[in-house]
């Protein structure tokens, strides 16, 4: 069953679209991401849904209900860590945790969740001391003190170190084992490919694609990577010619090319003809960041539509 219904939303700064008739639903019990460029209108989606922003058109509905409209009944039910969260530098991580709490009805006990996040030795900590890691994971467990069904999780890995990002991979599919269904905005494909079981990929403010992680490599035009040391030069032409192959470049003296199972094929039988031997040959699926490029404009900071800020035509917005 959906939990988030996402329907033609359109939200637009100054009369420029930064979310532009944008459609997705999230099923209970998933992780669902939401990938895209800088300025691609991802955050705007996710404040929609999580009711800080009114859009201007569409339905967004979160357990059936508007975020706007049923906002206090939306709040009890989404968790939700913003881009930028800050707290009062002084607050300690017990003040913390007893402050959320007292915001809802019916909040989940502080103390395993602290435990759970790896808190329970900086209950005595001031906000302002922690480190990036254990901001973050404090943030997670404010998110989650109100026992929600949905959290709203965007860019929490941004800033982390490699181990600190991998433990909080950890905690979101913990999180998501225990029931609770993850809306997770993020910029790294890694993060993206291991975690989510589906994933908008949000480009000039529309969907480009939604599928599995491994249904957005094998929809773009190179889901294979072939390369190869060849024994005597191949010529450009003959390389270039090869059927569906989406790039043809070197590295170090390597072929690579980016194409399908049929350019693999053209290209053993490229390399029979000519006698080439290929020297260590390697054909590998491709990675989410190819589909991304290959799914998304590059040139999306020099538009108009939703690229970066235009401070004369766009006056930013408060959050409702
Ligand atoms: N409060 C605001 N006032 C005016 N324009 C805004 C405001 N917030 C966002 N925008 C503009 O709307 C567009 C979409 O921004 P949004 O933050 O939704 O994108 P994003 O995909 O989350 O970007 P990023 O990955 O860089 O965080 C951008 O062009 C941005 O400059």
């Amino acid at each position: 069953m959906a939990i988030i219904e996402v329907r033609g939303l359109r939200k637009a700064y100054g009369g420029k679209p930064a979310v532009d008739g944008v459609d997705f639903s999230v099923e209970e019990g998933e992780i669902f991401g939401i990938l895209g460029p800088n300025g691609a209108g991802k955050t705007t989606t996710v404040e929609c849904v999580e009711g800080l922003r009114i859009p201007d058109a569409g339905t967004v509905r979160v357990a059936g209900l508007d975020p706007v409209g049923d906002h206090l009944e939306v709040t009890q039910l989404l968790g939700a860590q913003l881009q930028e969260s800050e707290l009062q530098a002084k607050l300690t991580v017990r003040e913390a945790l007893e402050l959320y709490s007292a915001f809802y009805p019916k909040p989940v006990d502080w103390r395993p969740l602290a435990g759970r996040l790896g808190l329970e030795e900086k209950l005595s900590t001031r906000f302002a001391k922690l480190s990036g890691g254990q901001k973050q994971r404090l943030f997670i467990a404010l998110s989650l003190i109100g026992g929600p069904r949905v959290v709203v999780l965007d860019e929490l890995t941004t800033g982390l170190d490699p181990r600190a990002r991998r433990d909080t991979w950890r905690l979101i599919e913990e999180i998501r084992d225990s029931g609770v269904t993850v809306l997770l905005v993020t910029h790294f494909m890694e993060e993206a490919q291991r975690l989510c079981d589906r994933i908008a990929v949000i480009d000039r403010g529309k969907v480009a694609a939604l599928d599995t992680p491994s249904g957005l490599i094998a929809r773009s035009t190179a889901s294979t990577v072939i390369s190869f040391t060849p024994s005597e030069p191949l010529g450009d032409e003959e390389l270039a010619a090869l059927p569906k192959a989406a790039s043809v470049g070197t590295q170090g003296g390597r072929i690579v090319i980016n194409g399908t199972d049929e350019t693999v094929n053209a290209v053993i039988t490229l390399l029979a003809r000519h006698r080439v031997t290929a020297h260590q040959l390697r054909v590998t699926e491709a990675t989410l960041d190819d589909a991304f490029l290959d799914l998304t404009e590059n040139d999306i900071d020099t538009t108009a539509t939703a690229g970066q800020p235009d401070e004369a035509a766009a006056q930013p917005e408060e959050r409702v």
